[in-house]
């Protein structure tokens, strides 16, 4: 039997990086100009040293590891949905919305973006993961790659209080990940999924809700 000669041109990997691309499905009303991902990328300006404990350290969270991630690439306990309610502060954006009951104290879904150590100001897609004893802020920006998470919105202006909370922990695998976890109330089916970005974060981009 003859074989096909491999095009020299094309390595392995970015064969292997293609084909991963086309097996991804994408979550409905997925933006057309950002990469939906389901694991972290690692930009450049992490050092090598600092990649080393993002992606091999101990576990050390106070919070029990999440269920394994099922087969599906697309989360099934959250939906994206665009938002027209006139009230909403975030009208003509889209929102993250529980696909189901969610009981208190649950991982709803980890917070995937690209993980730098650059200043990323201009983002609003940016949450800070790490800062190390020398000074090194590690961030999660989820505006040009990420998961459904990059949806989840602040609660001011929407509810009394948040219903999710952010939580760092680390995977079975030993990596430093950013997630979200329903707080102390169960979320029903169809509710939105309301996290606090902090004061700070609204006061930083001079809006209302830092008043
Ligand atoms: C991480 S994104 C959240 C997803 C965003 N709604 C979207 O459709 O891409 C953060 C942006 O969402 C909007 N947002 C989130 N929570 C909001 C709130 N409570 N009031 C007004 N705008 C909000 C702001 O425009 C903010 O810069």
């Amino acid at each position: 039997m003859s074989r096909r000669p491999v095009p020299s041109d094309v390595s392995v990997n970015a064969v292997i990086g293609y084909m991963a691309k086309q097996s991804v499905a994408r979550p409905s009303l997925w933006p057309s100009d950002v990469q939906y991902i389901t694991s972290p990328r690692y930009h450049a300006s992490v050092r090598t040293d600092m990649r080393l404990f993002l992606t091999n350290g101990a576990r050390h969270t106070s919070h029990p590891a999440p269920p394994k991630p099922s087969n599906s690439t697309t989360s099934t306990v959250v939906r994206i949905r665009s938002i027209s309610d006139a009230s909403h502060p975030a009208r003509g954006q889209f929102g993250l919305f529980a696909a189901r009951k969610i009981p208190p104290r649950t991982h709803i879904i980890d917070y995937i973006g690209e993980v730098h150590c650059q200043d990323r100001l201009d983002s609003n897609y940016d949450l800070s993961l790490h800062r190390s004893q020398d000074g090194v802020n590690v961030g999660v920006d989820a505006s040009k790659m990420g998961n459904e998470a990059r949806f989840v919105n602040d609660y001011r202006g929407i509810r009394c209080k948040p219903n999710a909370i952010f939580v760092e922990y680390r995977t079975a695998m030993g990596e430093l990940r950013m997630s979200v976890w329903s707080s102390s109330d169960q979320i029903q089916k169809g509710d939105e999924i309301l996290v606090s970005y902090g004061k700070s974060w609204w006061r930083f981009r001079g809006d209302q809700h830092g008043r």
